[in-house]
C-alpha cells in the first residue's frame, strides 16, 4: 500500500470513527526539531541500557510497619494465610535487634529499644537481599525477655515466593524500602496500642506494668513520633484498625495476588512493565471496568491512567546530560529528552491515547496503523501512515488493550519492515492479556511494553477478563 495514497488517507478517516484527531502529517513530519546525540553519558544510569539488561528472577517483597502492637504480627499472618497456595516467608525486624552488652543490660531501663540504632539494620539489608536474590538465610532468633539473640540456634528460612518484612522501621532505611514491591502501614490509635502493648508484654515478654509504661512514655512513644510516623508516608497501603480490618486485609489479599500474577510474567519477560500499582490506580480501574459508568466518566477516568502510562513508557527512551544555568547563576546538570521519537497508533482504540502522548511531547509526530480483517479466511490488510523517517525515531505503539497479541503483532512486523529497530519500539497499552504478552515478547524480544494492568486470561471469545469491553466504542461513544 503506497504511502500518502488518498485512499489510504480515506480508509484510515473512515476507520478512526467521530474521534478522528485529524492530524495533519505533512505538517507535523516538518516541525521535528533536530535529532540530539542519543546516548547516556557513562557516569549517568541510561534509561536504555539500565532496562535492557535482564531482571533477575526475583520473589515479591511486602512490607509491612506500623506503631508497636498495631497489630502487624496479627495482619501478617492474615495474609499469609489467604496466600496458602504461595510460598511465603516471614521476617520480623525484632529478629535484628542488636544483642546488649552487660554494661547495657544492667541498665536496661535506659536503653531505647524504639531508635533505629537499636537494629543491626546491616544484617537485616544483607538477610533481605540473601532472600531476594533466592538464596536461604539463617535469621538470628531474639529473646525480649534477655535482650539477646540466641547464640546457638537460627532460623533457616528457605527461597519463597514473596518475603514478608515486618517491623516498626521497616520503612526507614531507603536501602531496606527500596527492596519492597509493596508497603503496607498498619495504622491503630495509641491508646488502644498501649492497652495491647500492656497486656502482651505483661503476658509475654516477662515485664510488670510499672516498667511497660516508663519505656513506653520515655521512649516507645517519642520514637514513634519521631521515626515510626514519619515513614508512614512511603506506604502504598494503610490499614486502619490492623487485624480488626478483614475488609482490608481481603482487598489487599486480592491486590497481592493480582499483583503477584503479574509479577511472574515481568520475571519471564523482563522487558514487561507494569506501573508501580497503587489504590488510586486501582480506583480508576475499578471505574473503567465497570459497564454502567458514565461515558463521560469512562473517558476522563481513562485519560488519567493513559496519561500515567505514556509518562512511564517516555521514561524508558534514551536522554543525552545537558546543563543549565539557574537563575541563581548555579549549573544544574540534567538531562535532555530523547527528540527523535514518533506515536503510532493502533487504529481506532489507539487513537485514544494519542492526546496524552501529545500533551506530555510537544510537537510530537503521530502515524496510524489500521490492521483490517478482509473476508472470512483471516486474511488482514494493513494500512499505515507513519512518519517517512520512521526508522530514525523510537517509537511509542499506542493500543489500550493487548488481547491475544496478533494485530500489535503484525504492527510491530510492519514497523520493523519499515526499519525501527526493534528495541526502539514500546508498546504502551492500559491492560494486558497474559496471552498477548506472551505472544508479543515471545516473538519480539528486545521490545518493551508499558502497561497499567495485567488481567486475568483471554475467554473462548478472545475477550480479555475481567477485561473492560470495546474500549474504542466505550471511548469515542459508538457503544450508544
Ligand atoms: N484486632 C485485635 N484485637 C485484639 N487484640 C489484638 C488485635 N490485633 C492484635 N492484637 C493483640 O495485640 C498484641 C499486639 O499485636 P501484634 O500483632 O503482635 O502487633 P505488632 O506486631 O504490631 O506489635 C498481641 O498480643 C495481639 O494478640
Ligand atoms: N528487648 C526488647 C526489644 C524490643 N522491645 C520493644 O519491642 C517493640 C517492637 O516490637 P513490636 O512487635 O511491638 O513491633 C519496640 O517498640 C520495643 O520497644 C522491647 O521492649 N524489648
Ligand atoms: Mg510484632
Amino acid at each position: 500500500m503506497p504511502e500518502n495514497s488518498s485512499s489510504v488517507d480515506y480508509a484510515m478517516e473512515k476507520a478512526s470513527g467521530p474521534h478522528f484527531s485529524g492530524l495533519r502529517f505533512d505538517s507535523l513530519l516538518s516541525s521535528s526539531p533536530p535529532n540530539p546525540s542519543v546516548s547516556s553519558p557513562s557516569h549517568l544510569p541510561s534509561a536504555v541500557s539500565s532496562s535492557s539488561s535482564p531482571a533477575p528472577k526475583q520473589p515479591f517483597v511486602i512490607g509491612v510497619s506500623g506503631g508497636t502492637a498495631s497489630g502487624k504480627t496479627t495482619v501478617c499472618d492474615m495474609i499469609i494465610q489467604k496466600l496458602h497456595d504461595q510460598r511465603v516467608v516471614l521476617i520480623n525486624q525484632d529478629s535484628f535487634y542488636r544483642g546488649l552488652t552487660t554494661e547495657e543490660l544492667q541498665r536496661v531501663q535506659e536503653y531505647n529499644f524504639d531508635h533505629p540504632d537499636a537494629f543491626d539494620t546491616e544484617q537485616l539489608l544483607h538477610c533481605a537481599k540473601t532472600l531476594k536474590s533466592g538464596q536461604p538465610y539463617q535469621v538470628p532468633i531474639y529473646d525480649f525477655k534477655t535482650h539477646q539473640r540466641r547464640t546457638d540456634a537460627f532460623r533457616q528460612v528457605n527461597a519463597s515466593d514473596v518475603i514478608i518484612l515486618e517491623g516498626i522501621l521497616v520503612f526507614h532505611d531507603p536501602r531496606v524500602r527500596n527492596l519492597m514491591n509493596m508497603k503496607i502501614f498498619v495504622d491503630t490509635d495509641a491508646d488502644v496500642r498501649l492497652a495491647r502493648r500492656l497486656r502482651r508484654d505483661l503476658v509475654e515478654r516477662g515485664r510488670d506494668v510499672d516498667s511497660v509504661l516508663e519505656q513506653y512514655a520515655k521512649f516507645v512513644k517519642p520514637a514513634f513520633d519521631d521515626f515510626v510516623l514519619p515513614s508512614k508516608k512511603y506506604a502504598d497501603v494503610i490499614i486502619p484498625r490492623g487485624g480488626d480490618n478483614h475488609v482490608a486485609v481481603d482487598l489487599i489479599t486480592q491486590h497481592i495476588h493480582t499483583k503477584l500474577g503479574q509479577h511472574d510474567l515481568c520475571k519471564i519477560y523482563p522487558n514487561v512493565y507494569v506501573i508501580q500499582s497503587t489504590f488510586q490506580i486501582r480506583g480508576m480501574h475499578t471505574l473503567i471496568r465497570e459497564k454502567d459508568i458514565s461515558k463521560h466518566d469512562f473517558v476522563f477516568y481513562s485519560d488519567r491512567l493513559i496519561r500515567l502510562v505514556v509518562e512511564h513508557g517516555l521514561g524508558h527512551l534514551p536522554f543525552t546530560e545537558k546543563q543549565v544555568v539557574t537563575p541563581t547563576g548555579a549549573v544544574y546538570t540534567g538531562v535532555d529528552f530523547c527528540k527523535k521519537l514518533c506515536g503510532i497508533s493502533i487504529i481506532r482504540s489507539g487513537e485514544s491515547m494519542e492526546n496524552a502522548l501529545r500533551a506530555c511531547c510537544k510537537g510530537i509526530k503521530l502515524g496510524k496503523i489500521l490492521i483490517h480483517r478482509h473476508g472470512d479466511d483471516g486474511k488482514q490488510l494493513i494500512y499505515e501512515k507513519l512518519p517517512q523517517d520512521i526508522s530514525e525515531r523510537h517509537v511509542l505503539l499506542l493500543d489500550p488493550v493487548l488481547a491475544t497479541g496478533n494485530s500489535a503483532n503484525q504492527a510491530i512486523e510492519l514497523l520493523i519492515q519499515k526499519g525501527v529497530p526493534e528495541s526502539h519500539i514500546i508498546f504502551l497499552n492500559l491492560i494486558s492479556a497474559p496471552e498477548g504478552i506472551h505472544c508479543v515478547c515471545k516473538r519480539f524480544p528486545a521490545l518493551k511494553i508499558v502497561t497499567s494492568e495485567i488481567d486475568q486470561c483471554l475467554n473462548q471469545e478472545f475477550r480479555v477478563i475481567p477485561g473492560l469491553g470495546e474500549f474504542g466504542d466505550r471511548y469515542f461513544g459508538t457503544d450508544e
